[in-house]
């Protein structure tokens, strides 16, 4: 995109950015608009009487939520109104035009594998459906998308990550590595080519133990990775441990919620989470001092969330106050990211009218900025915007 510094930031300008967006949670991501279309059929048929009509539930903009009542926004309201295959299909598919339209070129949608026993899906099943859906989105895709056409197609590029909750035991968090293994999309288990030269300097090649058993791929996975995510008031990460390393092994990216809450913001949990040599870090709000210059130093991407967190009150003095400034100083990459747009309502593009209103960026920081992101993402295909 060719910009002059001059050019003024617009709302023209920040869609049409080729974006990548890296940190979008599936279930955050539905609009009320589509939660809506689910919850009137089953209101119509006597289900669900107890919730309420999803566009005055979902009040997306400033005080509607705070870290207390946003994780049961989840399990309360939109996970009984997803709640089978079909649902779950359909949902995606909306969410992947939403960010299409948005004029997002690359998205990593991530989600949490779910059952629900009354309608028999299993959470192999969630992850197949959401997995067959994104295949069908990238095969549309491919029309618009060849090798020789990447700086001007316009279609997007879908991929997946698996999240673990913090809620989760280890046994489950495993179960979800297997599943991310199983579904993984084929060239994430190669070697990048920087690892190729690495291991040919040191004279022999970065292997996966054969011993190791492992779910056998299906074909046509989709996940590049691996999160962790769900309430930071909850849990003790250090029981991810074997999981997280067992996934880096296979070749997924990893990305982590990381200091979202000063209760989640210890050292030792932040040791924890270093240990596993983390590809990228979410929100990244309370880190303490010696952290943040290991950070600093190791220089993981960084998928930061304006909206999100300013209208949770996970930070204090606005957008402009926003981390954001900080991080911004150091080498690390920067992702900005939605998180969840059905609930905060800011897509990605408005995100990148943010920051450039609050911390006066001009249009070729913002085009820097995306490509920075596209440069983070766990791809498994070079992704040039
Ligand atoms: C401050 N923002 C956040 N911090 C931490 N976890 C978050 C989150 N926003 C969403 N999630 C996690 O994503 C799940 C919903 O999407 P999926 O059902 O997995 O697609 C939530 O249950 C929560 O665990």
């Amino acid at each position: 995109m060719a910009t002059t510094d001059n050019d003024a930031v617009d709302e023209d300008f920040v869609r049409a950015l080729p974006k990548a967006e890296l940190h979008a949670h599936l279930s955050g991501s539905i609009s009320p608009l589509v939660l809506q279309e689910l919850w009137k059929p089953k209101r119509a048929s006597g289900q669900c009487l107890e919730l309420e009509d999803p566009l005055t539930a979902i009040r997306q903009g400033e005080g509607f939520v705070d870290v207390i009542s946003f994780f049961p926004l989840f399990d309360r309201y939109i996970y009984t109104l997803v709640d089978d295959v079909q649902a779950v299909e359909y949902v995606t598919g909306r969410v992947l035009q939403d960010f299409k339209d948005d004029g997002v070129g690359y998205l990593e949608l991530r989600t949490t594998p779910r059952e629900h026993v009354a309608s028999g899906m299993t959470k192999e099943a969630y992850v197949a459906a959401v997995n067959r859906k994104l295949r069908q989105w990238n095969e549309s895709q491919a029309l618009h998308d060849s090798k020789d056409s990447v700086a001007q197609h316009t279609g997007m590029v879908a991929r997946l990550l698996l999240s673990i909750d913090r809620r989760m035991t280890a046994e489950q968090a495993d179960a979800v590595v297997d599943l991310a293994i199983k579904y993984m999309y084929p060239a994430m288990g190669l070697p990048s080519e920087a690892e190729d030269d690495e291991a040919d300097e040191k004279g022999g090649r970065p292997t996966v133990d054969l011993n190791e058993s492992r779910p056998v791929p299906v074909e046509n996975g989709f996940v590049v990775g691996l999160d962790l995510c769900g309430n930071p008031l909850k849990g003790d990460v250090s029981i991810f441990t074997p999981a997280f390393k067992r996934a880096k092994r296979h070749g997924l990216g990893i990305t982590i919620h990381t200091a979202e809450v000063p209760q989640s913001s210890t050292s030792a949990e932040l040791s924890t989470i270093l240990s596993w040599a983390p590809d990228r870090l979410g929100h990244v709000i309370n880190v303490p001092q010696e952290h943040f210059k290991i950070i600093e130093e190791r220089k993981p991407a960084l998928e930061l969330c304006l909206s999100c967190n300013v209208l949770t009150g996970l930070t204090s003095g606005g957008f402009a106050k926003h981390h954001f400034g900080q991080w911004c100083k150091t080498d690390c990459a920067i992702a900005l990211s939605t998180d969840d747009v059905g609930i905060f309502g800011s897509p990605l593009s408005h995100e990148y009218l943010l920051a450039a209103k609050h911390f006066d960026l001009p249009r070729a920081a913002l085009v820097e900025l995306s490509k920075s992101a596209a440069r983070a993402s766990f791809g498994g295909r070079p992704v040039q915007l």
